[in-house]
């Protein structure tokens, strides 16, 4: 294929690990970050695809500074980071998309532990536009023989997968710590799912799109690896640590962490049953002990599996 060339924003685990897919399939890939010597406008300039991969707080404040950069009218615009925004909830494609109406941008999310990748172990991701032809242009820049990248045709859905499975993550860290066995975990992950769909449905993305890598994927791999910062906030909290101290040593990013706090709001701005993630943030806020939290879940009301 073509030789593109790539801004990537965000000099973090999964920037890099995304940065050397491109560099290997022999595309141009220039790195911004904050502390970095390279200027914005040098990354952006000509750049036919632009990824995002820096962490949630800091998307608005990158957008509102490129807002005044000169971009090439064909630029692409690729969001990677799973996090709602704490002022308007929205997602990190919406903020791009709403910033740049004229531009395509494609949400790229799967389950992708960024240390397997770096180690060229096998995995698959998706890429999610409402621009086919942008998603297939993203698809090629990436897709290598241990990276399968998929397209879909559902940004918001694909976006919601990995960025609510995270909140799930944390919880299946605690059932982990606990040690609660595998018939706990199995029940926590499919009552996660369906808590998933359920948000997802009110935000308008279609229910098939979590039974796939984005969602059921990446739930998969985020409840089952300690390599996730998510499942390891919960299951050192479940080994007796507080949030402030697990934070304090862990590496890199736990996006759920926030999310969990967003999700509430708009949980209730929209009358959403998230039962799961209403003790996961109990527990973040210090209001229950682990053990507290599996009682409220297993001592609620008893009632059909599904709402027929
Ligand atoms: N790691 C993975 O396996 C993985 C896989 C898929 C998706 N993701 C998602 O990708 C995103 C980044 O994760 P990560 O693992 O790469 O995290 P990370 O290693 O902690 O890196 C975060 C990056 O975001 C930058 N950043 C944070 N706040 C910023 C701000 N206000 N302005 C500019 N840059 C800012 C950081 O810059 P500084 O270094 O200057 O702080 C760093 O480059 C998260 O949303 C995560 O959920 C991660
Ligand atoms: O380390 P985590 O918990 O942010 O998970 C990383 C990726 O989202 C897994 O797909």
């Amino acid at each position: 294929m073509q030789k593109t060339t790539i801004g990537i924003l965000g000099a973090g685990a999964w920037a890099m690990a995304l940065a050397n897919l491109a560099t290997d399939n022999g595309h141009e890939v220039r790195i911004w970050s904050r502390g970095g010597k390279v200027s914005l406008s040098a990354v952006l300039q000509n750049a036919d695809i632009i990824l995002s991969a820096i962490s949630m707080t800091g998307v608005s404040e990158i957008v509102s500074q490129m807002e005044f950069l000169p971009l090439s009218a064909k630029t692409i615009f690729v969001t990677a980071t799973k996090g709602l925004d704490p002022q308007t909830t929205c997602t990190p494609s919406q903020i791009w998309q709403g910033a740049f109406p004229d531009h395509p941008v494609v949400v790229l999310s799967g389950p992708n532990l960024s240390a397997e990748i770096r180690q060229s172990l096998p995995a698959a991701t998706v890429v999610a536009s409402k621009n086919q032809k942008a998603a297939q242009l993203v698809q090629q820049v990436f897709s290598s023989s241990c990276f399968r990248v998929y397209t879909n045709p559902d940004p918001i859905g694909v976006e919601l997968g990995g960025t609510l499975k995270n909140i799930m993550a944390i919880a299946a860290g605690v059932c982990d710590g606990l040690h609660l066995g595998t018939n706990a975990k199995a029940a926590l992950v499919t009552r996660g799912l369906t808590e998933m769909v359920r948000i997802g449905q009110n935000w308008g993305a279609k229910t098939e799109t979590f039974y796939g890598l984005s969602g059921l994927g990446d739930l998969l791999a985020t409840c089952n690896s300690p390599l996730s910062r998510n499942y390891q906030v919960g299951y050192q909290m479940a080994g007796g640590k507080t949030l402030v101290e697990v934070l304090a040593n862990l590496p890199g990013t736990a996006e759920g962490v926030n999310t969990c706090q967003v999700l509430i709001k708009r949980a209730q701005e929209h009358s959403i049953a998230i039962p799961i993630t209403e003790q996961v943030y109990a527990l973040l806020q210090g209001e229950v002990t682990p053990r507290q939290a599996l009682e409220e879940l297993m001592l609620r009301d008893i009632k059909p599996e599904y709402n027929c």
